[in-house]
């Protein structure tokens, strides 16, 4: 069992993965794209890239990686998303450093900025006329790039990530827990080969509207989950250019009633397809 996740070693999707199957053989990637690619090339079982997260929402280069999978390609990939994952996200800052006065560069992944605001603010790291804050492809690239930094460099800089990252590059932890809030949560999802699954599942689908400018068209799509009792659990929109959108939404339901369902969105919707079904994690 090969699951691929967002690498090196100590990203918070390695805990992902890990949750997933603690027995598999977990194959870092160096990117979320790479892992939506290994899945579909048959390189591994699934793949666990994030998705939501409690603090700052939804992980938009995700959600682009699914329009471009399902939406923007001629044909559907080889996979659906078949899981979920809840992983508790606890940040630190990893540095060399003495002290905080004495930074003045932080790595981190982009979506980690905005889940340490108070912090970073508190310690006057947000002052971008003295701190240069710099995105890496994850977290524990973050520390990599910090570990590997020279000595001089080393002690004005920092990454934020996770404890699990601080040993695996050897780079101690100068603050421990600096999130803004103690249940900052991000949610994974795991893709995989589609199974069949009993009982209520979230179903995630994306569309695109017919009538995009026409008063009411998403309404009407709405309104067909409301007809046949089928609660929506999340709606996202990303841009498909020249001002139109792909709608992604969560439904709650049973299969056979979501296909009822969706017999009546097609009216509405130009394109309508089904990335995944799953059980909501425990
Ligand atoms: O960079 C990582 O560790 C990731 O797995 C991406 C990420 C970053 C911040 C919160 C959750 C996931």
């Amino acid at each position: 069992m090969k699951i691929a996740y967002l690498g090196p070693p100590g990203t918070y999707s390695h805990q992902a993965a890990i949750q997933q199957d603690p027995n598999a053989l977990h194959v870092p990637q160096s990117s979320i794209g790479a892992c939506f690619k290994a899945i579909n090339d048959g390189l591994v079982d699934y793949a666990l890239v994030p998705f939501e997260n409690s603090t700052n929402g939804q992980v938009v280069f995700t959600y682009d990686l699914f329009k471009e999978w399902y939406l923007n390609n001629d044909k559907l990939p080889s996979f659906n998303v078949v899981d979920e994952q809840f992983v508790s996200i606890h940040h630190n800052l990893i540095t060399f450093a003495n002290k905080i006065e004495d930074i003045t560069h932080i790595y981190s992944h982009p979506q980690v900025w905005t889940q340490c605001r108070k912090f970073l603010s508190a310690h006057q790291l947000d002052n971008v006329m003295k701190v240069q804050c710099t995105d890496t492809s994850s977290t524990s690239h973050a520390v990599e790039l910090v570990a590997k930094l020279d000595e001089s460099e080393r002690k004005h800089s920092a990454a934020i990530a996770s404890s699990t990252a601080s040993t695996v590059h050897n780079v101690p932890i100068l603050n421990h827990n600096i999130e803004d809030s103690v249940t900052n949560t991000t949610r994974f999802l795991c893709l995989g080969k589609k199974k069949e699954l009993k009982g209520p599942l979230l179903h995630l689908l994306a569309f695109t509207l017919i009538k995009h400018d026409k008063h009411g068209s998403l309404c009407e799509v709405l309104n067909c989950f409301n007809i046949h009792n089928l609660n929506l659990h999340t709606i996202t929109t990303r841009p498909l250019g020249n001002w139109k959108y792909a709608f992604f939404v969560e439904v709650w339901a049973e299969s056979d009633e979501l296909e009822k369902c969706l017999n009546d969105v097609k009216v509405y919707t130009e394109q309508l397809v089904e990335i995944g079904s799953f059980k909501r994690s425990e």
